[in-house]
């Protein structure tokens, strides 16, 4: 298995970390066009291989695509993160033009490859990357919900001092920090529902928190987080490598799914070698359904913006 990481920023640097720790392929090729930053985290990383006791091999390449050749998997990190006080959907007008310009040059030298896109505003970049490549709908996998579902559990996990492992609990909607659904009505501690333990009023700070868990984190550093989002992208390429059918929540095409055509959208999916295999439909109530609906709204206007700008 061949993996490429397009970005070798702070969070395209930690999936390939992480990934090549699991041993997910023999290679892992870390892309970006900052001359030689590839090329020395890569070298970097690769030095961790007798420490931690894993056999990926390492590869940088300054924007040299012909060494990404024969990819399975390629995750796309490229592009501007968001400062302090900005949303995620003001970097559209420079990400758009990177994503696209990615997906093309990886497609020519890895036809067969799933895509995973990181880049925000993500379910945007993952609407255009599925148009702009022409891909089957199944091999684009935008990846957001996993995040933020792992923010949610850590939440959840705080206020009832418990362990985050004992937490199941699914962010659906878009990636936003107005756009997503964190289905706390849904949410359990190991199958007991997270309202017997915790009050109302400390559900919705809980979901307030995880909605605006990447802001709150860009404003702590300076820049966006990261350590999960690199963790949370390992966990999706994983289940593909090793077509292990996990249930992830993730931004794909829908056509009629939740209600909704012709825009990516973060819902339940199963994962596996195919990429993402099907729709788990959640039994969504009217209120749930109605946040849903604006959720789409909300994305499909950013969507309409592609239209605008020369991506
Ligand atoms: N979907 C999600 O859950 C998350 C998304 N993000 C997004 O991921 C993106 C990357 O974030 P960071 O790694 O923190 O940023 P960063 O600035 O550390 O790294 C981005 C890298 O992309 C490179 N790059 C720019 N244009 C390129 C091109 N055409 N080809 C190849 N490389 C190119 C830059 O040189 C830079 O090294 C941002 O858009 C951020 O908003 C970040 C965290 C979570
Ligand atoms: O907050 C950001 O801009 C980066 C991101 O998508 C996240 O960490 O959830």
């Amino acid at each position: 298995m061949k993996i490429t990481v397009v970005g070798a920023g702070a969070v395209g640097a930690t999936c390939a970390d992480n990934i090549a720790r699991l041993e997910l392929a023999e290679e892992v090729v870390l892309l970006d066009i900052k001359e030689g930053l590839s090329e020395g985290k890569g070298l970097d990383m690769l030095q961790t291989a007798t420490l931690l006791g894993f056999d990926t091999k390492i590869t940088g390449s300054t924007n040299d695509y012909g060494k990404t050749a024969g990819s399975d998997v390629v995750v796309i990190t490229s592009g501007l993160p968001r400062k302090p006080g900005m949303t995620r959907e003001e970097l559209i007008g420079t990400n758009a033009n990177i994503v696209k310009g990615v997906t093309e040059n990886i497609l020519k030298h890895s036809p067969e490859a799933i895509i995973i896109i990181v880049s925000n505003p993500m379910d945007t970049m993952t609407y255009l990357a599925l148009k702009a490549s022409g891909l089957p709908k199944n091999r684009i996998i935008g990846m957001g919900g996993i995040l933020d579902s792992a923010r949610f559990k850590t939440y959840l996990a705080l206020a009832m001092d418990c362990p985050p492992n004992d937490i199941h609990a699914t962010v659906v909607g878009g990636h936003g920090d107005t756009t997503m659904i964190p289905l706390t009505r849904l949410a359990t501690r190991m199958g007991v529902p997270v309202s017997q333990f915790l009050s109302q009023e400390q559900l919705q700070k809980v979901a307030a928190d995880t909605m605006v868990g990447g802001a709150t984190l860009t404003k702590l550093i300076g820049t966006s987080a990261w350590y999960a989002p690199g963790a949370a992208v390992a966990v999706l390429v994983e289940s593909i490598i090793r077509n292990q059918k996990h249930v992830f929540p993730c931004s794909v095409y829908l056509e009629g799914e939740y209600g909704q055509s012709d825009i990516c959208l973060g819902v339940p999916v199963v994962i596996g070698r195919n990429g993402w295999e099907e729709i788990v439909d959640i039994q969504l109530n009217d209120e749930e359904k109605a946040t849903f609906s604006k959720s789409a709204d909300a994305v499909r206007n950013m969507n309409d913006v592609l239209a605008t700008l020369d991506a």
